[in-house]
């Protein structure tokens, strides 16, 4: 059987002046799985997530979810946690979250529901600008929970988290797809991504080079990444040269 999509982008690019950060990027994201868009730094990651999350606007080609021409309305089901978290350094972590269920009219029972989902419970008083990066990254990620998203996009999640950390997040990320939460993550490290993702995309240069599953061990991955990288290297050498 055919897998449904939940993101599929056709030809997708963006230009920053004479650059093509994300160029003619053709993507399949399941549903109810989590997909890993690998790339090095500066590969196109970033910009490729701003566009899915509405944020900035392709130059070029189409974002579909559903099947459907993507649409701001599709927001309401899409949360995004992309660099640093949108924190108020002087609220608390309830307070912080507290912003956003107003804003967007969610009930204020959901804040205690996504605190205990990250687990960033007894956090009380203290304010988030005093907050460890991984809890920051937590409070983060309980923001783009708030709304109940069939679709999150994480970009480079586990920045700044100790191994500990990532260990949680990696666990909590993999309990998404069965209570019908559709991920799509960024990473350039790709031992993290070995034990959370069912599919990976890699780009280069801001063209896709790879899509499809995961190899099945890390030294396949390591082999196919480095792979795809060096030939676009020697493309670029052969062009510019
Ligand atoms: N606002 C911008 N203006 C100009 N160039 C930009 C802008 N945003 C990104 N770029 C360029 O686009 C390219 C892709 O950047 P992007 O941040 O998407 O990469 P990335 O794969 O996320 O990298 P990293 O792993 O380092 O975060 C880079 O060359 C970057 O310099």
């Amino acid at each position: 059987m055919m897998k449904e999509m939940i993101i599929t982008t056709e030809n997708l690019t963006k230009t920053y002046q004479q650059q093509k950060a994300v160029n003619k990027l053709s993507l399949e994201i399941p549903k109810n799985e989590v997909y890993g868009l690998l790339g090095a730094n500066g590969a196109g990651k970033s910009t490729t997530l701003k566009m899915i999350a509405g944020l900035i606007q392709p130059s070029e080609g189409a974002i579909f979810y559903n099947n459907q021409l993507w649409q701001r309305k599709n927001l309401a089901e899409i949360g995004a946690l992309i660099e640093s978290p949108p924190l108020y350094g002087n609220l608390t972590a309830h307070e912080n979250l507290l912003v956003r269920t107003t804003t967007l009219g969610l009930p204020e029972t959901r804040i205690a529901e996504v605190l205990e989902l990250v687990d960033l419970r007894n956090t009380g008083k203290k304010r988030a600008r005093q907050f460890s990066m991984g809890m920051k990254q937590r409070l983060g990620l309980a923001l783009a929970l708030l709304n109940r998203p069939k679709l999150l996009i994480l970009d480079e999640p586990t920045n700044g988290l100790d191994p500990l950390g990532i260990q949680a997040l990696r666990e909590l990320i993999r309990s998404f797809p069965a209570q019908g939460i559709s991920v799509i993550l960024s990473s350039h490290i790709l031992s993290e991504v070995e034990n959370t993702v069912d599919t990976i995309g890699i780009i280069a240069n801001g063209q896709l080079s790879y899509q499809g599953e995961l190899p099945e061990n890390s030294a396949a991955l390591e082999k196919l990444f480095m792979d795809v990288v060096r030939e676009k290297q020697t493309e670029e050498a052969l062009y510019h040269g």
